[in-house]
């Protein structure tokens, strides 16, 4: 049937595009990947800090979902709280899926492999930045990827399951129809979007493993990623 974008559906998506575009890394924090040296500790200290740097992004880009002030403070929390890391595993999938002129995407990807996390995780971490890659995806789809994967309802202490869930569906009918108007020739493109929220969730518990493993070896986190993560 004749798939048509509303123009409710086409101001969210402006909405929510243009927070994700505002909100973005200081390049200060980005260029001291390019320039610092190399150490396993030198790259935890560094991914560190554009972490601690991501999640304040994340903050204020989730402030400018439609809705998303309108639930219940708490909930608002556990959203971030419970989907802080797959949102970053996205973002720093599509940064290192963009080949940059300045290298900084071999600098980035260099600098995870070698932050003193064990192989178990680098091995599962690269096969999804690939099958992001492999997804070209617009700046839509990633914002809205991002935003479904916030809206997520069964993370830990959500209260008002469906105030967020009916949120989440409004995201997921807009993504679905982007999908079929922006990728006619793949009319299983949609459902592969939905597939990487999958993976994102195995890899939120690698993640869990590696927070543990970097404890252990006394690896220090910042006051923000210690409360976000629950860690220490
Ligand atoms: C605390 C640190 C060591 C950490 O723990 N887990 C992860 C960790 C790891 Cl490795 C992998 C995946 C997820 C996490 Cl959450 C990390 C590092 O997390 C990030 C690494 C890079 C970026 C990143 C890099 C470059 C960027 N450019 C822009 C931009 O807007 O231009 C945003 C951006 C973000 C964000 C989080």
């Amino acid at each position: 049937e004749k798939v048509e974008i509303t123009k409710e559906q086409r101001a969210l998506i402006k909405a929510i595009l243009d927070a994700y575009n505002r909100h973005q890394i200081p390049q200060d924090v980005t260029k001291k990947l390019l320039q610092e040296q190399y150490s396993a500790e030198e790259n935890f200290l560094l991914l560190t800090e554009v972490a601690t740097s991501q999640v304040q992004v994340l903050v204020e880009f989730t402030k400018n979902i439609p809705g998303f002030l309108s639930l219940d403070r708490e909930d608002q929390i556990a959203l971030l709280k419970g989907s802080a890391v797959e949102a970053m595993f996205l973002r720093s999938a599509q940064v290192l899926s963009k080949k940059m002129p300045s290298g900084y995407t071999e600098v980035l990807e260099e600098r995870i492999r070698k932050s003193g996390m064990s192989e178990e995780f680098i091995t599962p971490m690269f096969n999804f930045y690939k099958s992001i890659g492999e997804l070209h995806m617009t700046q839509e789809e990633q914002a809205l990827l991002t935003t479904i994967t916030i809206l997520t309802p069964d993370r830990p202490y959500v209260k008002s399951h469906e105030a967020v869930e009916r949120l989440q569906e409004t995201m997921l009918d807009v993504l679905r129809k982007l999908c079929v108007l922006q990728h006619p020739q793949e009319p299983q493109y949609f459902a592969r979007l939905l597939g990487r929220l999958t993976e994102l969730r195995t890899l939120h518990h690698y993640h869990v493993e590696m927070l543990t493993s970097w404890k252990t070896n006394d690896h220090k986190f910042t006051p923000l990623l210690c409360e976000i993560w629950d860690v220490q």
